[in-house]
């Protein structure tokens, strides 16, 4: 399991640590580390450290320590490595003096506007160490021109920590900031670097090891990886039979999006359930594709037994069979329209589990807010969510995030792939979120496995092509095969 820390977490673990080893040893290892990530990059963009360009963007903290002391190190290795400050009163003294002992250049980044733009412009490499956890709001106006120079060099651009000016703890994106190539982060990824917008900004993240003392139970975020959907993954054993597998019921689709139905039930038949129930208008078209389907005209409450149901994918305005569903004493998925037409009071009610599943704008029109607020704040608003319906919610997008009722971390998702902003690849989803429910896993295990394979087969489905929700479906079983290592 990956793991993300808040600012707070993390400084007392740093506090924790800095109080048994002798002073700087922190940070030493933090510029290792990082000067060890920019020697390989050099190596990739310049074809070795020794007569390469470096310039560093120091801030007037630690995070400029960081950049001054891994500079020094490039420095010794032959690179030409030139410091721009923004608070040269401010800037780290010991990193400072390492760099100026090693043979490194410095510069105020102020006084020397021009030239500084022209060495970003002309350096191989750019390391960003303007601003990192101590950072509130985006970045402030001295620092943006370096970030601009450093946007249109060619130059590859590591972020020391964070990308300069994203917020650590929510990945909240306000104003300028730094967009980075790679983000070197010391001790433990931050939620920011996992969580969109701010994601997005940090390239491919490195975590350097320094030893900080984190517990886990007080992780921000987690973010499954292979062996941990391997081991959730619900396999049937020698004595399995379809019903022990576990039935899941669908009650999905309406005379005018009969598709949605197919698709649910077509991610339902991927997702470990042994058997799929589908209820509602669109027993023709399900039956004419996936004719293992058991199809029943009657409503959800006679249907005959599941072990978890999905509702409302094109479910149009059928508020009847949301109420009814809703009413079932087993887990229930709630999708699309389903969020809409049900009852909050009635889900608050539940004493089975419940997995939502609204994109960013069902969700703002849940929490009755604008979806900007929500792609802008995605953590916040799937806690929100989750709380005020008491029920575990997925919130859909480019970094899915699974939130439980109960607190605790809140499960990120990172195999997905833009490809997947397809129409009807949402219902896919919720079929195998719900087929997973119905193989008896818990709520946030079903919704984050099933957003895991979710975007793997929607990797394997796309490779860099459009794809349709039916092929993200059809790759499902490949997801499944790569996960577990056959
Ligand atoms: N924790 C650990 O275990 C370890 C941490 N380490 C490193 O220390 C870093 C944290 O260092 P830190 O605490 O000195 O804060 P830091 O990120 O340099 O920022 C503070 C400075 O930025 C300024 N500033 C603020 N906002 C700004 C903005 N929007 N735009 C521009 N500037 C802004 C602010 O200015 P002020 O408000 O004081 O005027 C202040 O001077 C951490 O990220 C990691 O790299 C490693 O060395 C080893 C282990
Ligand atoms: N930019 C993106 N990157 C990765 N995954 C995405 C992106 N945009 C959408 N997705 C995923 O695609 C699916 C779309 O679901 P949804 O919005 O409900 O669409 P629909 O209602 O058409 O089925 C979700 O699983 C979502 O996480
Ligand atoms: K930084």
């Amino acid at each position: 399991m990956r793991t993300a820390y808040s600012v707070e977490t993390v400084r007392n673990a740093e506090r924790e640590l800095m109080a048994r080893l002798p002073e700087g040893a922190l940070m030493q290892r933090a510029a290792a580390g990082l000067a060890a990530a920019c020697a390989q990059v050099l190596a990739r963009v310049a074809g070795r450290v020794y007569g390469s360009r470096v310039v560093l963007l120091v801030g007037s903290g630690d995070n400029g320590g960081d950049a001054l002391y891994a500079g020094a190190r490039l420095a010794r290795r032959g690179a030409a490595v030139t410091a721009l400050l923004l608070a040269p009163e401010r800037a780290h003294a010991g990193g400072l003096a390492a760099l100026r002992r090693a043979g490194g250049r410095v510069a105020d980044a102020g006084a020397a506007s021009g030239s500084a733009g022209e060495s970003i412009a002309r350096a191989d490499l750019v390391v960003d160490g303007i601003v990192g956890i101590g950072g509130k709001g985006g970045l402030r106006e001295a620092a943006v021109p370096l970030a601009d120079a450093a946007a249109r060099s060619r130059a590859a651009v590591v972020a020391v920590d964070l990308p300069s000016g994203v917020d650590a703890d929510t990945g909240q994106v306000r104003g300028d900031v730094v967009r980075a190539d790679l983000t070197v982060t010391f001790g433990t990824h931050k939620p920011g670097l996992l969580i969109d917008p701010a994601r997005e900004y940090a390239g491919a993240v490195r975590l350097v090891d320094i030893g900080l003392p984190l517990p886990a139970e007080a992780a921000e975020l987690e973010a499954l990886q292979h062996a941990d959907a391997a081991r959730l993954l619900p396999v049937p054993a020698a004595e399995s039979d379809k019903y022990r597998r576990g039935v899941v019921g669908i009650a999905a689709g309406s005379a005018r999006y009969p598709g949605a139905a197919v698709l649910a039930v077509a991610g339902a038949l991927r997702g470990g359930a042994g058997a799929v129930r589908y209820v509602g208008p669109a027993g023709d078209a399900v039956i004419a594709r996936f004719p293992e389907t058991l199809v029943s005209d009657q409503g959800p409450e006679r249907a005959g037994r599941v072990q978890a149901w999905v509702v409302g994918p094109g479910a149009g305005d059928d508020a009847a069979t949301v109420a009814q569903v809703l009413a079932a004493k087993v887990p229930v998925l709630i999708d699309a329209d389903g969020l809409r037409l049900a009852d909050a009071d009635a889900v608050r009610a539940r004493t089975a589990p419940t997995l939502m599943t609204p994109h960013a704008g069902e969700a703002a029109a849940l929490l009755g807010v604008a979806r900007e607020e929500v792609e802008g704040a995605r953590l916040a608003s799937v806690r929100e969510l989750a709380a005020r319906y008491g029920a575990t919610v997925l919130l859909k997008g480019s970094t899915t995030l699974v939130a439980s009722a109960k607190g605790g971390p809140v499960r990120v998702n990172a195999t997905g792939t833009s490809w997947l902003a397809t129409a009807g690849s949402g219902d896919v989803l919720s079929g195998l979120a719900g087929s997973l429910l119905a193989a008896g896993l818990s709520a946030v295990d079903a919704g984050s496995v099933a957003a895991y394979l979710h975007g793997l087969a929607g990797r394997f489905a796309a490779q860099g092509a459009p794809a349709g929700a039916h092929d993200v479906a059809a790759s499902i079983p490949r997801a499944w095969r790569d996960v577990r290592g056959n």
